[in-house]
C-alpha cells in the first residue's frame, strides 16, 4: 500500500504551493507520486466549477443558485470518482497520493453553508481516510491579502465572512479527526514546507520502518 496525504485550509492558505513542494520532496527520495486535487479536472469537477463556483448563473433554469444540498452531492459525486478511479488504484500500486483538498473541505465549507455536519460525514463515508491531513491554518485577513485580485472587490467582504466560518470549522474538525494536524501557514514557504516534512516523517515514515 502507498501513502495518502491531504492538504486542507481556506482559499489562499498555500495548499497548492505546498502540495507541489511535498511531491518534489517524495520524488527526490525515489517515490512515485500522484499529485491531485478536488474539485477534480474530470467532467464532474467541471460541472461543479460551472454550477457552484460561478454562483450557478449558467445552465440552471431561472438563473437560480443550486441548493446547498445539491452542491454537497456534486462534490461527493466528484469525490467518489476521484477515490475509485485514481486514489485507490494509485495506493494499491504503492504510490504516494497527495491531494489538494478532500472530504474535509466538504465538511468545513458545506457545514459553513448551514448543512448538518452528521449528514455531511455520512454522505462522505465511502471516502477512504488518509494517513495524514495537513491543515494549513492562517488568519483570513492574511489569506485574503494573498488572493486579492483573484476575486472581485464587491465580493470581498462576503467571501471574508464565509472564510472565517470555514477556518473555525476546520479547527473544530481537528478535534474530531485525529489524522488532522495543524501547521502555521503564516510562516515563509520554506518554513511551512519544513514543518510539513517533519510531520510526514513523524506521523508516517517513522511508523512504516
Ligand atoms: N507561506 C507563504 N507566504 C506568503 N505567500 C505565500 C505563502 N504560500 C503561498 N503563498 C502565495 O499565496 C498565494 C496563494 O497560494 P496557493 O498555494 O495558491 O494557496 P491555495 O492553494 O491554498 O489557494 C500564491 O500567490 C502563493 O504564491
Ligand atoms: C472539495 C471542495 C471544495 N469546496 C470549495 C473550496 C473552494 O472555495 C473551491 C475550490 O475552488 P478552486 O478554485 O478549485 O480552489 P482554490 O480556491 O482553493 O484555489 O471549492 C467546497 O466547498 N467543498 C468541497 O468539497
Amino acid at each position: 500500500m502507498g501513502i495518502f496525504i491531504v492538504l486542507e485550509g481556506i482559499d489562499g492558505a498555500g495548499k497548492s504551493t505546498q502540495a507541489k513542494l511535498l511531491a518534489k520532496w517524495f520524488e527526490k527520495r525515489g517515490y512515485e507520486v500522484v499529485l491531485t486535487k478536488e474539485p477534480t479536472d474530470t467532467a464532474f469537477g467541471k460541472l461543479i466549477r460551472r454550477l457552484v463556483l460561478t454562483g450557478g448563473r449558467e445552465g440552471i433554469i431561472d438563473g437560480a443558485k443550486i441548493s446547498h444540498e445539491a452542491e454537497a452531492l456534486l462534490f461527493a459525486a466528484d469525490r467518489a470518482e476521484h477515490v475509485k478511479k485514481l486514489i485507490e488504484p494509485s495506493l494499491k500500486a504503492g504510490k504516494v497520493v497527495i491531494s489538494d483538498r478532500y472530504f474535509y473541505s466538504s465538511l468545513a465549507y458545506q457545514w459553513a453553508r448551514g448543512l448538518d455536519l452528521e449528514w455531511l460525514i455520512n454522505l462522505n463515508k465511502f471516502a477512504i481516510r488518509p494517513e495524514l491531513v495537513i491543515l494549513l491554518d492562517l488568519p483570513v485577513k492574511e489569506s485574503m491579502k494573498r488572493i486579492n485580485g483573484r476575486k472581485l472587490k464587491s465580493e470581498f467582504d462576503k467571501i471574508a465572512e464565509l472564510q472565517k466560518k470555514v477556518r473555525e470549522n476546520y479547527l473544530k474538525l481537528v478535534e474530531m479527526f485525529p489524522e488532522m494536524k495543524i501547521v502555521n501557514a503564516l510562516a515563509s514557504i520554506e518554513d511551512v514546507h519544513n514543518d510539513i516534512v517533519a510531520l510526514v516523517e513523524h506521523e508516517i515514515l517513522s511508523k512504516k520502518e
